[in-house]
């Protein structure tokens, strides 16, 4: 039996469905979550009599019309993969809204079950509603639910309500708005809509007693006033990542990293000891620096970027995330794209895949397409790594690294919104209406399964990618091209130096032009942990985390110790390698979601040039003022930016240009 979940979004659908399969998708605060279906069979505690039942969850959507696209896989699934049962979860707390769509529901002839989902919500709000009444009204049972509750949920008599429904299909008669099933054009369907909107104000005002508690909700609101201010906005949210990344990276994060990387090297010892002479060196190498090292070095940071997760979790559960989405609706309206790109931004710093997918919403190509190019430029769960290491190893663990990361993401995105607005020639803007959920006292538990999840994810990566790819690496370092095994002291003689030696050069006039850079840069497009591996198997250093032990603190402008640049060429480095392309797997998530060749190929030349003059930019005028003069290979270097720019600037000229031929072509045609 198949069982379709809909609703309006941010009515709770994924976590209704989390609750009844046991899974654990992915649930925010906010609108527009979910944009793929999902299935999951019902947990065996609430199917008693194991009815053979699997769960859909799909996109949130507020209509079934024809003539609204955006909610298109779920009209399609319920109209034509004919699902069984519907459960129609409708928000306690918005009757009015949810009701239009449930009326909708109804007319297709498939059983529906509604729960009356966030009950808990609507009753301290002080709404009664009469659940009886509503049911005799709609022919269909309804049933109060809390999703989020683990006990007395009503999750079980959905359940049951399902399994019944099913068998009495016969009885349940569909509520039909006068016009609906003659509704052959667009005027009809809205002289319909009107009729359904009016039936279900008649409804709701028999159906609902709201107890109106306005202390409440002006308290929230006077704190919005603040939070959501059109200046104090981003000054309060940077003063939050900030406090974020205090936690993280500087005050519980690196304790707990210590304790963990030192677990990772006693294992090391231990399977050292192991081996002992027994064992070919080649391998035993191979094993201990290019495996266990590798991929040790990149989860030693698993719990900088778990604290992170938990608390950007936190975040999202709260409803403070959705106030930042109306804070930077004001720039993004101004540089052509909807309040509606923040939130694959969002999204994107936990993975840009996600985040990439989450463009679906979006109606207009040219904005849908352009925050499907910028969302990756935001710091993802695998850049972090890089963050920390740098941050840890350059600059002392101090929180503005990583935040300042976080802001130059959000200003290249508007800057790089303008340009391309420019070289699409496309002006029109859109204007984003969201619902603000309300704030509420976020769950641990929630965030903790959250980071729990991502964590599993990281080390299952850690686990097979990084791990072949350090494996890999490692090979191409210990043999040279005859295949022989390279001589103490000449590295630069591997196979390895060889393929990365000429990507180096290129990198000169960026102040990392030292192929073991190079080299981890290049694996950092398989997958962003790979650069922390990478460096870890090629200058053969295990420990990442202690950095006293590299004694590299405070080493600031110097070119010192192992790895042979200072911090200004770090922190060049870092900026290359988070705003050059993301990974492969983000790449074919673009592709996909872009579906146009010249989009992509633009995409990905955008962000190669992008990475490129930032990470010019960070080492040029950071010698400057650091130590007086030009970087090495500035004049080569400022030749290929200002030819990079130059040819964007064109690019921007033809757009603009265009446009002007358009509008002319109109006149004159007219
Ligand atoms: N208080 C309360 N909050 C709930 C309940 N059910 C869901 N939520 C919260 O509502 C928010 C939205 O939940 P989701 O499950 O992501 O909603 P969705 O309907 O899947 O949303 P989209 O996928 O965007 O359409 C989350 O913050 C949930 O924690 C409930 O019964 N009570
Ligand atoms: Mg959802």
């Amino acid at each position: 039996m198949k069982i379709a979940l809909t609703g309006n979004p941010n009515c709770g659908k994924t976590t209704l469905f989390n609750a009844i399969t046991g899974k654990v998708e992915h649930v925010g605060n906010w609108p527009g979550v979910t944009v793929e279906k999902k299935e999951g069979p019902v947990k065996d505690d609430l199917n008693p009599a194991s009815i053979p039942m699997t769960v859909v969850d799909l996109p949130g959507a507020y209509s079934l019309s024809p003539y609204t696209s955006e909610e298109s896989i779920t009209s399609e699934f319920v109209r034509n993969e004919s699902p069984d049962v519907i459960i129609n979860i409708v928000d306690a707390t918005n009757l009015n809204r949810s009701l239009f769509f449930t009326t909708q529901l109804l007319e297709i002839g498939i059983p529906v079950v509604v729960a009356l989902n966030k009950s808990d919500l609507s009753a301290k709000q002080g709404i009664i509603i009469d659940t009886q009444l509503l049911s005799d009204a709609l022919n269909c049972p309804v049933i109060e639910t809390v999703a989020t509750h683990s006990r007395e949920n009503g999750l079980g008599d959905i359940v049951e309500a399902v399994a019944m429904v099913k068998k009495e299909v016969k009885k349940q008669r569909s509520v039909s708005i006068r016009g609906s099933r003659s509704a052959d054009s667009k005027e009809k369907m809205e002289a319909v809509d009107e009729r359904r909107f009016d039936f279900v104000n008649d409804l709701v005002e028999q159906a609902e007693r709201r107890k109106i508690d306005s202390t409440k909700q002006t308290a929230q609101d006077k704190f919005d006033r603040i939070v959501a201010h059109k200046w104090l906005g981003l000054p309060i949210f940077a003063g939050v990542i900030y406090l974020v990344f205090s936690v993280s990276q500087t005050w519980v994060g690196p304790w707990l990293a210590d304790l963990l990387v030192g677990w990772i090297e006693g294992f090391y010892g231990f399977v050292e000891g192991l081996m002992g002479e027994a064992v070919n060196p080649l391998l035993s190498a191979l094993l201990l620096d290019g495996i266990i090292g590798g991929v040790g070095a990149v989860v030693g940071f698993l719990p900088l970027i778990m604290v992170l997760f938990f608390m950007l979790a936190l975040l999202e559960d709260s409803g403070y995330m959705s106030r930042v989405a109306v804070i930077m609706d004001r720039f993004f309206k101004r540089i052509g794209l909807s309040g509606k790109s923040i939130i694959p931004m969002i999204v994107s710093t936990g993975c840009a895949i996600p985040g990439i997918m989450a463009t679906r919403t979006i109606k207009n190509e040219r904005q849908r397409r352009t925050t499907a190019m910028l969302s990756p430029f935001m710091p993802c769960g695998a850049k972090l790594p890089i963050i920390a290491l740098f941050a840890g190893v350059f600059f002392g663990d101090q929180a503005w690294v990583g935040t300042s990361m976080y802001f130059l993401a959000i200003f290249v995105i508007v800057f790089s919104g303008l340009i391309i607005r420019k070289i699409t020639g496309d002006t029109s803007q859109s204007y984003f209406i969201m619902e603000l959920p309300e704030y509420r006292l976020p769950s641990i538990k929630r965030a903790t399964v959250s980071m729990l999840f991502r964590a599993k994810a990281f080390i299952v990566k850690a686990g097979t990618i990084i791990l072949i790819c350090n494996a890999v690496v490692h090979i191409l370092q210990t043999f040279t091209w005859d295949l022989s095994v390279v001589a103490e002291g000449m590295a630069d003689t591997s196979i390895l130096a060889g393929l990365a030696s000429p990507m180096a050069f290129l990198f000169i006039p960026l102040g990392f032009g030292i192929w073991q850079f190079a080299a981890a840069a290049i694996t950092g497009f398989i997958a962003k942990e790979n650069v922390v591996g990478t460096l870890a198997v090629t200058f053969a250093i295990t420990n990442f985390i202690d950095v006293e032990e590299l004694a590299l603190v405070g080493g600031s402008a110097e070119v010192l110790g192992v790895f042979g640049i200072g911090a200004v060429a770090a922190m060049s480095y870092l900026v290359f390698n988070l705003f050059t392309p993301p990974c492969f797997a983000a790449i074919g998530s673009m592709n996909s979601e872009m579906e146009d060749p010249k989009w992509v190929w633009g995409a990905i030349g955008f962000q190669l040039g992008m990475g490129y003059v930032l990470a010019f930019l960070v080492y040029q005028i950071g010698t400057l003022i650091t130590a007086g003069t030009f970087g090495t290979g500035f004049l080569p270097g400022l030749i290929a930016v200002v030819a990079m720019v130059g040819f964007v600037g064109f690019l921007m000229h033809r757009g603009s240009r265009s446009v002007k031929f358009e509008l002319t072509d109109v006149a004159v045609g007219k």
